[in-house]
């Protein structure tokens, strides 16, 4: 049996003969070509594995070679080196379709986690001869959607899949942006290896440093061990920073840092260590904006947004709606005991604007298998939007739908009725007074505000019949920050 071949493109000759010596210890054949025409000639004449490209080049840049093989029909991953410090050209290259870059000095153990990826991705399946389109075949593994829109954000997960470009993923809240990345992660190389989701904006600031890059034992009071971060769980996978835009300024630093040296340091320690993770980040927000206000360094904004990937809202691709609608009554549904929507609900539906996007259409759906007889879901079940919503409490209601009070470990000691939003006043500060300290102040501030924060939330999901997706966005946060705070204030849905 042959050994892949590498085509390493250099002029110098020192570097070229190291890296030749590297990859012949790892068991690999080497050819090698010292001017982009000459690599030219050797790629028309042979297939290889991978390329291995310094980027300036006595007839050209290797950039060039980058974009003549990712517009070729050829998939031949192509690596570029760049000269110490050059961030610029990196990101270039990976955004020209480069696989990866390596950075001058090319470190040998980086050298060889880079090669061995692009190895199993050749082994996973057409580096060599096999065209583009049949890679692209390849389906989505849980993003459902059969619009043009889906397809399409399916076909650029394939191609991103076959990179380690960072990949910045927006898209309203709900619209599948972790889901899109576990796919990216699936159909990468990396698919054995960890994928580590984090929720930038539900980590305390205090403990953000300790949390990404773990920390030292005896690093500060409770490190009562060694323990690893995000990074090192991810590490040789893929890590996903989702709603990114939270990430306070100073972590931002850091976490630069991090990706530019491919090196992480935990708390307390006093040398950095090699981490190989794939980063992809996420976010609702407008970071281009974020970054115009002051509120998101621009490098970093550069580092993560190499390439990005735009999940369209709900409300954009409508002929996938009864699609996904049918696919969660199937995952909610009791065994053999299926649930359809009728034909009425099904328009109703397709009518609104979801902008909770699918996971609004979630939290519709299972909440109208409550109220379904017969195993069909009517209009009425769907309780949209613009019907109005029912009080909860003070008023007589059906006894279905008491099971939708709130049920909260401490209840509010006023009844939280919530006329209307936009009448009631934020928050009744008289209250708190009562638990207040002679000096009128309260005995605890942290718990005074705890108490604030869980009133309007609990009057968020009150008028919103506990859709979380719906009260978030009255709130004017997101999904995840809404539940974060409902489990730190131990808010619960009854039963
Ligand atoms: N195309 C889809 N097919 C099937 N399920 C989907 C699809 N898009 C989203 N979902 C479901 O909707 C819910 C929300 O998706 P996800 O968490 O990926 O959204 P998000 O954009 O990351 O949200 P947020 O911005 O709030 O973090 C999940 O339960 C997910 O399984």
């Amino acid at each position: 049996m042959t050994s892949p071949c590498v085509l390493v493109v250099d002029d110098e000759a020192d570097l070229r003969e190291l890296l030749e010596m590297a990859l012949i210890k790892m068991g690999l054949d080497v050819d090698s070509a010292e001017s982009l025409n000459a690599a030219r000639r050797q790629l028309t004449a042979k297939e290889y594995a991978l390329v291995l490209t310094d980027m300036r080049l006595p007839d050209g840049l290797g950039i060039d070679l980058v974009r003549e093989l990712a517009g070729s029909s050829k998939s031949t991953p192509v690596a570029v080196i760049t000269a110490f410090g050059s961030a610029d050209n990196a990101v270039a290259a990976l955004k020209a379709g480069a696989f990866d870059y390596l950075s001058k000095p090319v470190g040998l153990d980086q050298l060889r986690t880079m090669v061995s990826s692009a190895l199993r991705l050749g082994a996973a399946g057409g580096i060599a001869g096999v065209s583009e389109s049949a890679r692209i075949e390849q389906p989505s593994l849980r993003l459902l959607g059969q619009s043009s829109a889906m397809q399409h954000v399916r076909t650029q997960i394939t191609r991103l899949a076959r990179s380690m470009a960072p990949v910045a993923i927006t898209g309203e809240s709900g619209s599948g942006k972790e889901l899109a990345a576990r796919d990216i992660h699936s159909q990468s190389v990396r698919a054995d290896k960890p994928f580590v989701a984090v929720n930038c904006g539900a980590i305390p600031e205090a403990l953000m440093e300790a949390e990404f890059f773990g920390y030292r034992k005896g690093a500060f009071t409770g490190a009562n061990e060694d323990r690893d971060g995000f990074f090192q769980a991810a590490n040789g996978g893929t890590l996903l920073l989702d709603e990114v835009a939270d990430l306070p300024l100073a972590m931002q630093v850091k976490l630069l840092r991090a990706i530019q040296e491919r090196k992480v340091r935990k708390v307390g320690a006093t040398s950095e260590d090699p981490v190989d993770v794939r980063l992809i980040s996420a976010t609702h927000q407008n970071l281009a904006e974020c970054v115009e206000k002051g509120k998101f360094r621009q490098d970093l904004y550069y580092r993560l947004n190499v390439i990005e990937l735009h999940l369209p809202a709900l409300r954009e691709r409508k002929d996938d709606i009864t699609l996904l609608a049918n696919g969660i009554l199937r995952r909610f549904a009791a065994p053999g005991q299926p649930i359809v929507l009728s034909p009425q609900a099904q328009l109703a539906l397709e009518s609104y604007p979801f902008p909770g996007n699918v996971r609004e259409l979630e939290n519709i759906l299972e909440r109208a298998l409550a109220f379904a007889n017969d195993g069909v879901i009517e209009v009425e079940d769907l309780v949209l939007k613009s019907a109005k919503p029912v009080p909860i409490q003070g008023n007589p209601m059906p006894n279905s739908e008491q099971a939708l009070a709130l049920q909260v470990n401490e209840p509010p000691k006023t009844p939280a009725v919530a006329p209307d939003a936009k009448e009631s006043p934020p928050v009744d500060i008289q209250d708190w007074q009562t638990a207040a300290s002679p000096e009128d102040l309260p005995a605890s501030l942290p718990d005074y505000l705890d108490e604030v924060e869980r009133k309007i939330i609990c009057r968020a999901l009150e008028k919103t019949r506990f859709n979380r997706t719906r009260a978030a966005e009255m709130l004017g946060i997101s999904f995840r920050q809404l539940r974060y705070r409902m489990q730190r204030l131990a808010i619960h849905e009854p039963e």
